[in-house]
C-alpha cells in the first residue's frame, strides 16, 4: 500500500460528541474547531453577504435595515440567516404575483421589492432558530404573570438580577447555579423562567420532565466523554426519542441560562420505597460543578419541591445558591387579588375583612385555581364561595 500525500481531509458535524473517540486521536481528525453562533457584528456580515445580489439587482428596499434584522436574529446560525433571506425572497415574490394579477395596468411596476416587513413577516412566521429560546415559550411557564405580593418576591427577584451580573461580568465565576424551593405550586417554574428571561442572556434553555415521560433510564441516560485535545468533560444528560438536551449544547453561546425544572422528577424519585435515578443525579450535580470552556458561562437555575430530599442526598450542596419561595399569608392573598382585579372591590374588601381572622397559607398557584373557580359562581355568591373553597384548600394542606 503506497501512502498518499498532500491530502488534507476536513470532516464536518453538528454532533461532535457521537464521533467515536479512535477518529479523533492524534493523526486522525486530530484539530478540532467549534464554529460558535454569530455575533451581531457576524450576523450583519453574514446577511450582509447572502443580500448582495439583491442590493446589486436593485431588489432590495431601501428601508431594508440589515443592523436592525442582525439584532433581531439572536441565536441564529449562518445557515438559518440564509433561510431567512430566502424566506423574505419567497414573500417578496408572492406579493409580486398576486400585485401583477390584481392590476389590470400591464405598465405598471414590475420590479419585485424584498422590504423588511418581509424579514420580519419571515422572522415571525417562517425562520426560528434552533438552538436558544423563543421568548414566547417562556411566558407559557408564567402564564399569570410575576405579581410582586410581598417584599420577599421582590428581594428575590434583586438578589437574582445580582447573580445574572455576576454570571455576566465577573472573571472569577463563569458558572453560577442557583436552586430555587417552596411547596408544590409556590411558582418556583414561574420564577426560575423570570430569572432567567430577565437575565437577558442570549441562549436559555428550559428542561422540564414533563418532555421525558415514558422514557427509559436508558433514553435518559447521561453519559460523560472525555475530549483528549481539550482535556474537558462534556456530557450530554437525556436522550429521548424526540428530543435531545445537550447542556454543552449551551455552550455553543458565550453567555446561557439553563434552567432544570423538578428535579425530583427528573431524577425518578419515587417516595415510595425512596427510589431514584443516581445516574440522573450525578448528572446534575456535575452540571451545576463543571466550569464551561473559556470564553463561556452559563447560569444553572434548578427548582424542586422537595428540600428535605434535596439536602439528604447532598444536591443541595452543589449549588451555588438557594432561593426558598414562601407561601402566601391573608395579606399577600389580597394582593394578589388586588393584582388580578380579581371579584368587585366590595367583594375584595369583604374577603380581605373575612381573611383578617384567619391564619392561613397557600401557594400561588391554587391561589389562582381558586380565584377563577370562584369566579364562575354566580356574582353574589362570589365571595363567600372564594372563601371556602380557601379554607378548604388550606385545611388540606
Ligand atoms: N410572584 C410569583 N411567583 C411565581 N409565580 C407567580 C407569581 N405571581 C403569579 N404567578 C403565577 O403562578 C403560577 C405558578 O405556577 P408554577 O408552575 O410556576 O408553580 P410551581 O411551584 O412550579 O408548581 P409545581 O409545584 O406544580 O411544579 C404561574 O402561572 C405564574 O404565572
Amino acid at each position: 500500500m503506497n501512502p498518499l500525500n498532500n491530502m488534507l481531509i476536513i470532516g464536518m458535524t453538528n454532533r461532535h460528541d457521537m464521533i467515536d473517540e479512535a477518529l479523533l486521536r492524534p493523526g486522525r481528525l486530530e484539530v478540532h474547531l467549534e464554529i460558535d453562533l454569530p455575533d451581531e457584528v457576524g450576523r450583519l456580515q453574514i446577511l450582509s453577504i447572502h443580500t448582495h445580489k439583491m442590493k446589486d439587482s436593485q431588489m432590495l428596499s431601501d428601508d431594508v435595515d440589515l443592523g436592525k434584522i442582525a439584532e433581531l436574529t439572536e441565536n441564529f446560525t449562518g445557515a438559518e440567516l440564509a433561510g431567512l433571506v430566502r424566506a423574505a425572497l419567497s414573500r417578496a415574490l408572492v406579493r409580486h404575483k398576486d400585485q401583477l394579477q390584481a392590476r389590470s395596468d400591464v405598465e405598471a411596476d414590475h420590479k419585485i421589492l424584498v422590504c423588511f416587513q418581509d424579514f420580519k413577516e419571515s422572522l415571525e412566521n417562517d425562520t426560528k432558530p434552533a438552538f436558544g429560546f423563543q421568548r414566547e415559550n417562556l411566558k407559557y411557564f408564567m402564564s399569570h404573570g410575576i405579581i410582586e405580593w410581598n417584599n420577599g418576591i421582590t428581594r428575590i427577584l434583586e438578589k437574582s438580577a445580582v447573580i445574572c451580573d455576576q454570571v455576566r461580568s465577573s472573571n472569577r465565576t463563569p458558572l453560577v447555579s442557583v436552586l430555587i424551593t417552596g411547596g408544590v405550586g409556590s411558582g418556583k417554574t414561574a420564577l426560575a423562567t423570570k430569572i432567567a428571561d430577565d437575565s437577558g442572556f442570549p441562549f436559555i434553555r428550559v428542561c422540564t420532565p414533563d418532555n421525558l415521560i415514558g422514557s427509559s433510564e436508558a433514553e435518559k441516560c447521561q453519559y460523560f466523554k472525555k475530549d483528549e485535545k481539550r482535556n474537558e468533560r462534556s456530557f450530554v444528560l437525556c436522550i429521548t426519542q424526540t428530543k435531545t438536551y445537550r447542556f454543552f449544547d449551551s455552550y455553543k453561546s458565550p453567555l446561557s441560562c439553563v434552567v432544570v425544572d423538578d428535579i425530583e422528577r427528573l431524577i425518578d424519585y419515587n417516595p415510595h420505597g425512596s427510589k431514584f435515578s443516581n445516574l440522573v443525579a450525578q448528572a446534575l450535580m456535575i452540571l451545576c460543578k463543571k466550569r464551561p470552556p473559556l470564553g463561556h458561562r452559563l447560569l444553572v437555575i434548578a427548582t424542586s419541591s422537595n428540600d428535605d430530599l434535596l439536602s439528604k442526598m447532598d444536591i443541595e450542596k452543589s449549588f451555588d445558591s438557594h432561593i426558598k419561595i414562601p407561601l402566601l399569608n391573608a395579606e399577600a392573598i389580597n394582593t394578589v387579588l388586588e393584582e388580578m382585579k380579581a371579584f368587585t372591590p366590595e367583594d375584595r374588601s369583604r374577603i380581605s375583612e373575612n381573611l383578617q381572622k384567619r391564619k392561613i397559607s397557600i401557594s400561588i398557584k391554587s391561589l389562582i385555581r381558586i380565584v377563577a373557580a370562584a369566579e364562575q359562581e354566580e356574582p353574589e355568591m362570589r365571595h363567600s364561595s372564594f372563601i371556602s373553597l380557601l379554607v378548604d384548600e388550606a385545611r388540606l394542606k
